[in-house]
């Protein structure tokens, strides 16, 4: 969304795989693997937003950790910037980090209550760069003014701040080295519906301003709306549905996007009256012993045979849509 979009991936990910070794059933259970990120592929271009959505468990942040190699993926690629993250190590890893900065959910458990806002938002620069105490107290006056903070406020403490302030001190941190890539997890999910719409402009002009690129990881489709230029939705590990926003919003293919997208308040009064919400019956399936088809199918209100006996792959139905479902075809017709 930003100006200086120039439609080149800065993030390419393929196939990207995180498991965790689980324990099973009490203290003398067995181990086994819970496959939190399975197949998963997707870009980011420079200057835009991708929306990562799912509900809880989807594996949005396990992802997103996997890039910055705060997690560890068994298998993938991924290429930041021209680096190959999986496969690089000591002072190499430390540099290409620097360029992937986080935005987390909880500004408050996510600031270090004992330092001074100007300490929080000057430390990356402190630690990743090799600027003078000048030049970074320069650059924290800038970011404190971009963020909307009043240079008076730099030497106050977190719990001097409101839940939204502490949110600009938080962005301003994850702006302070210029990184090519800011993940922002669920930044607005613990705020007061005013105070996200805030932030959530606050976000998009920086995008503007600075071209900043965002992987924005939510659990709320209505949050993204105004927020992404595509969006991929995740569930039980797996992409179901990728597609820019408009495709997405206008025509949701996977029965479980539209399900999602039915929870959406509609501004538009006409669109809220015909919108019908689509309930999701039932649990998702145990992450540890998956299916062996669908993994939506004992949800799904349009499930077969064919999805309860063989997984479906993501595939590109025209014009970058892709959708893993086995009751879409290329005449991209709606299932719900
Ligand atoms: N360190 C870990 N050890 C074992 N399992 C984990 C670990 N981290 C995540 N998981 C599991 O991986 C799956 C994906 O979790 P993840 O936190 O990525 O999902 P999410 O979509 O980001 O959800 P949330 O919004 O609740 O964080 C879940 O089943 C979770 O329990």
């Amino acid at each position: 969304m930003g100006n200086d979009k120039i439609n080149a991936p800065i993030l390419t990910v393929e196939n990207l795989g995180v498991r965790f070794s689980v324990k099973r059933g009490g203290t003398f259970g067995k181990r086994a693997f819970l496959y939190a990120v399975d197949d998963v592929s997707f870009s980011v271009n420079k200057g835009e937003t991708l929306a990562i959505v799912g509900e809880s468990g989807s594996g949005k942040t396990t992802a997103a950790l996997a890039v910055a190699r705060l997690v560890e993926a068994y298998t993938g690629h991924v290429n930041l910037d021209g680096h190959d993250i999986l496969n690089m190590d000591g002072e190499d890893l430390r540099q290409a980090r620097t360029k992937v900065q986080f935005i987390f959910q909880d500004p408050y458990s996510s600031l270090n209550p004992r330092q001074r806002a100007e300490d929080i938002v000057r430390e990356p620069l402190d630690s990743l760069t090799d600027t003078t105490l000048s030049e970074q107290r320069e650059i924290v006056d800038k970011l404190f003014s971009a963020v909307g903070l009043r240079p008076e406020q730099r030497r106050l403490f977190p719990h001097q701040f409101s839940g939204g302030q502490r949110q600009r001190i938080g962005i301003a941190r994850a702006l302070a080295t210029q990184p090519e890539l800011i993940i922002c997890d669920e930044p607005v999910s613990a705020l007061d519906v005013a105070v996200q719409a805030q932030i959530l402009n606050l976000l998009r002009d920086l995008q503007t301003e600075f071209g900043l690129t965002y992987l924005f990881i939510s659990h709320d489709l209505g949050v993204v709306q105004h927020m992404s230029d595509a969006i991929a939705v995740m569930y039980m590990g797996k992409i179901v549905e990728h597609a820019d926003r408009l495709s997405l919003f206008n025509n949701p293919l996977h029965p479980y996007t539209a399900a999602l997208l039915s929870a959406v308040p509609s501004v538009d009064s006409k669109r809220r009256a015909e919108t019908k919400r689509i309930l999701i019956p039932g649990d998702p399936p145990d992450p540890v012993n998956l299916p062996k088809g669908c993994r939506f199918a004992n949800r799904c209100p349009v499930a077969q045979d064919i999805c309860r006996q063989s997984e479906p792959e993501l595939i590109d139905r025209g014009e970058g849509h892709r959708v893993a479902c086995h009751l879409i075809d290329n005449t991209k017709t709606p299932l719900l």
